[in-house]
């Protein structure tokens, strides 16, 4: 199977990556996208981190009913901070019957130069990149796929921030993502 991967500390998800994540999916050969959720970006020192179980448990809910999504929870078990080569080497490693690429927004291939083995992510791993407010140089490589997606200026700060000052986050995530952050009391 081909497997996209999407890397992120999703603190919350919301509409914007599950967007991103379908129009992708449709629009190239992959079978199923892969939500990663990573305990600890090595370049975000975040202090309102949501526990990675609550924020595991918020992408289970958004991606539930669609067949093509999972969550996964692989970094859990390895190192901190969590450094994507390693992973995808792990997995790749698990799965060799999987054929696995990943997706990155446009601000975050800027740094990507930044990243551990960048260079053997680029040179094993094919990357779908789509485009993120404010960001139009595109490096030039035969691994880096440009697709062209729905550019939502929506973010996880802007969500923690409305509900940190009270106001709704309603429309911005998917109904019981909201209610689950209301219930536990997340990021106020
Ligand atoms: N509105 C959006 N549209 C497309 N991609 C997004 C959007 N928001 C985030 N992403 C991308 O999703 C991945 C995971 O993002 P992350 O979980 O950090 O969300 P975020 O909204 O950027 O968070 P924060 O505001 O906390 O930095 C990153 O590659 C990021 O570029
Ligand atoms: O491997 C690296 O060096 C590396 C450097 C920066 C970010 N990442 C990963 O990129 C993903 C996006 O992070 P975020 O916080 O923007 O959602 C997340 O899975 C990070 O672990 C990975």
């Amino acid at each position: 199977m081909k497997i996209g991967l999407y890397f992120g500390s999703f603190n919350p998800i919301h509409i914007g990556h599950l967007i991103i994540a379908q129009t992708i999916q449709e629009r190239t050969d992959l079978d199923q996208v892969w939500f990663v959720v990573s305990p600890q970006n090595p370049f975000k020192k975040q202090e309102s981190l949501a526990h990675e179980q609550d924020r595991l448990r918020m992408v289970e809910l958004a991606v539930k009913d669609n067949f093509h999504f999972r969550a996964s929870d692989v970094e859990f078990r390895m190192p901190r901070p969590s450094y994507t080569i390693d992973t995808l080497t792990y997995l790749a490693d698990k799965y060799p019957q999987h054929q696995f690429s990943l997706f990155m927004g446009s601000d975050n291939l800027k740094h990507f130069h930044k990243w551990k083995n960048h260079d053997q992510i680029l040179a094993h791993y094919p990357i779908y990149v789509y485009p993120r407010p404010g960001e139009t140089l595109l490096p030039q490589h035969h691994h880096i796929h440009l697709v062209s997606a729905p550019l939502l200026d929506i973010s996880a700060t802007f969500i923690r921030e409305s509900v940190y000052a009270g106001y709704s986050v309603r429309y911005l995530l998917p109904k019981e993502v909201e209610t689950y952050i209301l219930d536990r009391k997340l990021y106020s």
